[in-house]
């Protein structure tokens, strides 16, 4: 569906976007994660025509956005983050507005309200959207994208600035959408990335440092494995017992609510050492209330990934000059 090959973006000399180069198949929901600046919206911008690339290429559905910037866009449904709507018209006349300049072929008002039902604004279709919550406006925004009916939609942080429930909402949205359609998503919120997408890219300094399942990617980190335990005892004997353990590197400990019972926390050089520990401790005759192992989580993949120096990337911040966004 989306093929991105070797693309580099420079503002002025500023390098926001480092040849980078990833597919999406059709029917993937891909989640383009990454600290602010990273590169998200730059990259989105280059794969919809609206910035072009310094360096590579960028074809959807073999189509190329350089030499072939129509048909390219027709492919393509998206919601900047923040969605460019009239607020002087109602909903009705601004999606009305958008299915003409794109010149869509299908039934005007089937197509209008089918969509309008699917995002489900169809009890504001007369607001002005000036009068409408953010939540609203993002769902306006996401109907506007969906004119036309285009198989690729790119979200551009589709849910930055809503509250929790309205969050729900547009995710909700997002799951159904995915159903039908690929989907790339940026966002700098996990949690969401986890939630509805099915493949991750990381990108980072402008360079894609990760690009996997989520699952994979949490299994394939090399980290420390860190272990809690709950053993009751005096903590300065359990301490100095589980530091003989092979492969333990810290211990640290706090207190429960239980007398006489502590939760330890031990950080282990990869090795799973469960097994000893419990031996140790049961020679030692030191009831052990509780033991488990801590899995990483996303979020620790994510850091490992975006916490590097940013010198490697500037060529020179300081002279990065502005540049007009809008090529097409
Ligand atoms: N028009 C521009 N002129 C100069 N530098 C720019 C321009 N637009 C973006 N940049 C810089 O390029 C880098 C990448 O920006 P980009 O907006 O793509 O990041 P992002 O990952 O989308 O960040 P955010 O999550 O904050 O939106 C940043 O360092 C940013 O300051």
């Amino acid at each position: 569906m989306l093929e991105v090959v070797e693309v580099s973006k420079k503002y002025g000399n500023k390098l926001a976007v480092d040849r980078i180069s990833f597919t999406v198949g059709s029917g993937e929901v891909v989640g383009f994660l990454g600290t602010n600046g990273a590169g998200k919206s730059t990259t989105m911008n280059m794969i919809t025509g609206y910035l072009s690339c310094s360096e590579g290429k960028i074809t959807v559905d073999g189509h190329d956005i350089l030499t072939d910037p129509e048909k390219v866009k027709k492919q393509i449904g998206y919601l900047p983050e923040i969605p460019p709507l009239y607020q002087d018209l109602t909903v009705w006349e601004s999606l009305c507005f958008t299915y003409d300049l794109k010149k869509v072929k299908l039934n005007k008002k089937e197509h209008l309200n089918e969509i309008c039902e699917l995002v489900q604004i169809t009890d504001v279709k007369n607001k002005l959207v000036h009068n409408l919550s953010k939540g609203y406006k993002q769902r306006v925004g996401l109907a506007n994208a969906l004119i036309g009916n285009p198989p690729l939609l790119i979200l551009d942080e589709p849910t930055v600035g809503l509250d929790p429930k309205q969050i729900i909402e547009i995710r909700k949205l997002i799951h159904e959408l995915a159903k039908t359609r690929t989907v790339i998503l940026s966002s700098h919120i996990l949690q969401e990335i986890e939630a509805v997408c099915d493949r991750i890219i990381i990108i980072n300094q402008g360079k894609i440092v990760a690009d996997d399942t989520p699952i994979k990617l949490i299994e394939t980190q090399q980290m420390e494995k860190c272990i809690t335990l709950q053993a009751q005892g005096k903590p300065t004997q359990i301490v100095s017992l589980l530091k003989t353990i092979p492969n333990v590197e810290d211990v640290t400990y706090k207190m429960t609510t239980q007398q006489d019972v502590y939760e330890y926390y031990l950080e282990t050089k990869g090795v799973d050492v469960r097994a000893t520990l419990s031996f140790v401790l049961v020679q030692n005759h030191i009831p052990l209330l509780e033991l488990r192992s801590n899995q990483p989580t996303l979020e620790d993949v994510f850091m490992k990934y975006t916490t590097k120096s940013y010198d490697a990337y500037t060529l020179d911040e300081e002279e990065g000059g502005e540049e007009d966004v809008c090529d097409l």
